[in-house]
């Protein structure tokens, strides 16, 4: 299977309220992956709402990811999000199995794509694009390393930080596969707005 679509990412903080509503409405407007992203350390939730997630995206046909966590990804049966701190590629590819989708954050680094991929990762992952309400600190790509990236990789190339309908076209045109975004589609004021985000941000990417 090719990725590529819309890749909405959770946000405890953001969706507190309104969390399964507002990703319903994401999935219902067309996602391809959804990440499960809690930085917090209870564990106890952080399980019972990724069995909530899985539910959901079983019922949408959509893929979900956990961030951080290869051994919730595990007891889940779903895929992984793994940054450069998060522990190494190899073995969670080992522990999730072939078909498991694994993701890599590489920054601005093309080697470290080139590493990934050779580790085993299904998606390699390049930001921060734009300011990011969500994680103003990462590190800044530009699309010119984007451009250079495609030409030198054959994984699904994914994009992320502070991507909204209004700036995310130079990332497609530039090879982007799967536009990660957390503000620009969780942000909205409205179920009906997020569903019609995620339908905007298909409707670039051609799907
Ligand atoms: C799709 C995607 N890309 C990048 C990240 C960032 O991962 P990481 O650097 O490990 O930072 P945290 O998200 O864990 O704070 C991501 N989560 N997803
Ligand atoms: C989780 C994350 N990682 C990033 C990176 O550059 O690695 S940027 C980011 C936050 C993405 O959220 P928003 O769409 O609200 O900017
Ligand atoms: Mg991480």
């Amino acid at each position: 299977m090719k990725l590529r679509g819309l890749y909405a990412i959770t946000d405890s903080q953001l969706l507190a309220g309104k969390f399964l509503a507002y990703v319903e409405a994401a999935l219902d407007g067309g996602v391809t992956l959804l990440q499960y992203r809690d930085k917090s350390s209870d564990e106890a939730r952080r399980l019972r709402e990724a069995e909530k997630l899985r539910e959901l995206c079983s019922r949408y046909k959509t893929q979900l990811i956990i961030n951080d966590d290869a051994e919730l990804a595990a007891r889940l049966g779903v895929g992984v999000h793994l940054g450069q701190t998060d522990g190494p590629l190899t073995p969670a590819r080992a522990l999730l199995g072939s078909k498991a989708i694994i993701g890599s954050t590489c920054h601005s680094q093309i080697e470290l794509a080139e590493q990934a991929a050779k580790e085993g990762a299904s998606y390699v992952a390049f930001g921060r694009f734009f300011n990011s309400n969500t994680k103003p600190g990462a590190p800044a790509a530009t699309v010119e390393m984007l451009a250079q990236a495609r030409t030198r990789l054959h994984l699904p190339i994914c994009v992320i930080g502070g991507i909204t309908l209004e700036n995310a076209e130079p990332l497609v045109a530039h090879g982007a596969d799967l536009l990660a975004v957390v503000h620009g589609l969780f942000g909205a004021d409205s179920t009906q707005e997020v569903t019609r985000r995620a339908r905007a941000f298909n409707a670039l990417l051609k799907i």
